[in-house]
């Protein structure tokens, strides 16, 4: 008898902050691995979801969204696209579908496949996310003009919301897979340690809890992990993390008047990480000022940008 055919190899998503990119990953993982806000921009890092069923391994890099960049810390996240893009077997090209009079950004879209996936070299599904914005004739018309404009390998229509198309996308992924053993265990989601995901909830909870320039200029440093829980349940696991800001009055908004503010941040954080963790924790915020963080190269290295 054949041995089954198994696939494995890497997928990155690419795409304009909002385009979804984050919440296709965890739809595709049903994991809330990487953060979801309203606001632009919270993807800060690449992030590796580990997709895996009978035939196939798909390990999936998420990159900080495409965008002009109007300071340091914007040009090390573009970096970071460039760098991810040189390790994909297949790139998903993310447009998501707007509301406005075209269906689609159509000048974003030209930049992404001529200035960076063209010189990428790799083979492109588009896939135009948020179908469930636009109806089935406008998603026809959008989907014929992107591949005479651009001949990707293949495009597709998907809601990465409500999880329409993805089954479908999992299946035209799949030839651009080498065929191979998995790299990873089937029950390994990621790659990136739990410290890492702690961080990203606080951030994520900063993002949705307080508003203007506070989320863009916060970064989450986790100081102290300390697992105590597992050898002794009467005492939980403790996490120490430092919230960074840039300015004294940005540090006023993020404890807020007798520190409610920030007794709700913390709150918040606290549940999530408990239900990723699995087991209860103490968790410690400490915010502290270091002017223009954003733009000090050292300061951007130290928070491993
Ligand atoms: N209607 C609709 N909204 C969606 C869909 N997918 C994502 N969204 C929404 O779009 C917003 C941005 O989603 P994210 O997944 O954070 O986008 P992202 O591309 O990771 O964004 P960055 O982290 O900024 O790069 C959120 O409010 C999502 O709920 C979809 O299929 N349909």
């Amino acid at each position: 008898m054949d041995t089954p055919l198994f696939s494995c190899g890497f997928a990155v998503i690419a795409g304009q902050p909002n385009a979804g990119k984050s919440t296709l990953l965890n739809k595709l993982l049903d994991y809330k691995l990487s953060i979801v806000t309203p606001k632009p921009q919270t993807t800060r890092k690449k992030i590796t979801g580990i997709y895996h069923d009978n035939r196939r391994q798909i390990i999936f890099l998420d990159t900080p969204g495409i965008m002009q960049p109007q300071q340091k810390l914007h040009e090390s996240m573009l970096a970071i696209t460039r760098r991810t893009l040189e390790e994909a077997d297949v790139v998903i090209a993310l447009i998501p579908y707007t509301k406005g009079s075209e269906p689609y950004d159509l000048d974003f879209t030209a930049e992404l496949f001529n200035a960076w996936l063209k010189p990428a070299g790799k083979p492109v599904i588009a896939v135009l996310n948020k179908s469930d914005l636009a109806n089935r004739a406008v998603q026809e018309k959008a989907e014929s003009v992107m591949t005479q404009l651009y001949s990707p390998a293949a495009v597709i229509s998907v809601s990465a919301l409500e999880g329409t198309g993805l089954e479908k996308l999992v299946e035209i992924l799949t030839p651009f897979l080498p065929m191979d053993e998995p790299l990873y265990p089937e029950d390994m989601l990621s790659t990136a340690p739990e410290r890492f995901f702690v961080s990203e909830i606080i951030r994520e909870k900063i993002f949705l809890l307080y508003g203007k320039e506070v989320p863009y200029a916060a970064e989450v440093v986790v100081d102290e992990f300390k697992e105590q829980y597992e050898n002794d349940p009467s005492r939980k696991d403790l996490i120490r993390c430092s919230v960074i800001v840039e300015r004294d009055t940005q540090k006023q908004i993020l404890i807020g008047s007798q520190g409610n503010a920030l007794k709700k941040l913390g709150k918040a954080a606290r549940a999530d990480i408990e239900e990723m963790l699995g087991r209860p924790v103490f968790l410690e915020l400490f915010i502290k000022v270091r002017p223009d963080w954003r733009k000090k190269h050292n300061l951007l290295k130290s928070y491993g940008y």
